[in-house]
């Protein structure tokens, strides 16, 4: 269970939650700029004089951040200029006292692949590997409870997806918790399962990440992503494609192993879906799935179609012309083809 109250006035802005969860292992939390995120982080780990923080109860108001055991990961965090990359890890690894987890140097830098950037300098990396460098020193604070603030924005899709999957495995590997704040549906979407919606200070919506998800496509806000889980991955040798059997059935789909990281969940765009009443006899058409179609929603030129298939919900963008002429009605079987998984596109 965690519960966060938090009340703070920044001048004109007020931030204001209150909420309760169940249970998290990496909660998301999602908002338009200024909604009030960073705010939200800073207020908790006691960055900033908030009116009231009550944690699980526990008023942490007057705590001292050092106290709060946890640790922030800000937007934007120096290096010190005179270490090179290891230098800046052995440092943090060596001086943050109170370790609740015993992550080494090592297993970190191997996590995030870092051995190439050990010995450079920091003023020469780039923000990508400047940002890699700094979760690493994040995660040698040694708490077990990590607040990320657009922690992988400096990062292209292949290597932040690389990290996600890093964030899930040293959840599962030593029961670190995260607390991610991003404005990138996908990336929390990839790595989340419990998930905040913010505006103007306030929580619109909180639960399972593609539950609150849902609730925001249908506000029409954003360009619908759904994810794919599946339980199995095999190499399969012939096509030189991972073979991933979905979570709750055995249908599957091939992608290439770039898009399967360590983690086993898919991201895929609404563009990249197609749906059809009948089966696509076109020998081309791999990766077809049978669903169930369970909503329709006119998103301005375009319609909506949510279906289900394997119990998990896809979306599938499709032009009024399509939509009308297609015919289906909904709780009909519908054939979904997912394209782009052959070839990486990131
Ligand atoms: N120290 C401060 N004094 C006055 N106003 C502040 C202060 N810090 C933040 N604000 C205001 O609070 C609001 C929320 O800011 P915050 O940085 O928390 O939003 P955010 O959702 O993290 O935005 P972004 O996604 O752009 O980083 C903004 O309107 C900001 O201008």
């Amino acid at each position: 269970m965690l519960k966060i109250q938090c009340h703070q006035r920044l001048d004109d802005f007020e931030l204001n939650v209150d909420l309760a969860i169940n249970k998290f292992d990496i909660l998301g939390v999602f908002g338009p700029s200024g909604s009030g995120k960073s705010s939200l982080l800073q207020a908790i780990a006691g960055l900033t004089t908030a009116q009231n923080v009550c944690i699980n109860n526990h008023n942490i108001t007057r705590l001292k951040p050092d106290k709060r055991l946890l640790t922030l990961q800000l937007q934007s965090c120096p290096l010190f200029p005179h270490l090179n990359v290891m230098g800046n890890l052995l440092f943090t690894h060596t001086h943050c006292k109170n370790k609740s987890h015993n992550l080494t140097p090592d297993q970190v830098i191997d996590l995030l692949a870092l051995n190439p950037l050990l010995n450079r300098d920091v003023a020469g990396l780039s923000g990508g590997e400047r940002q890699r460098v700094i979760f690493a020193r994040t995660l040698l604070s040694g708490q077990s409870v990590v607040l990320l603030d657009e922690p992988f924005s400096a990062l292209d899709w292949s290597t932040r997806f690389t990290m996600l999957a890093g964030v899930q495995q040293l959840n599962k590997s030593h029961g670190i918790k995260f607390i991610i704040v991003s404005h990138s549906l996908k990336e929390l979407l990839y790595c989340s399962d419990t998930l905040i919606h913010m505006a103007k200070g306030k929580v619109l919506k909180c639960g399972a990440t593609q539950d609150v998800v849902h609730s925001i496509y249908t506000n029409k806000s954003q360009t619908p992503l759904s994810v794919l889980s599946f339980s199995k991955s095999e190499f399969n040798d012939a096509f030189g494609l991972c073979k991933l059997t979905l979570s709750n059935s055995l249908q599957h789909v091939y992608a290439v192993p770039s898009l399967v990281k360590q983690s086993h969940r898919l991201i895929i765009e609404s563009g990249q879906i197609t749906y059809s009443k009948v089966k696509p006899s076109n020998q081309c058409s791999a990766n077809v799935l049978i669903g169930m179609l369970e909503n329709t929603q006119q998103l301005d030129e375009q319609w909506l179609l949510t279906v289900n298939v394997d119990t998990q919900l896809l979306y599938c963008a499709v032009s009024k012309r399509q939509w009308q002429q297609s015919n289906v009605q909904l709780g009909e079987q519908v054939y979904l083809t997912i394209n782009n998984l052959e070839t990486s596109h990131y």
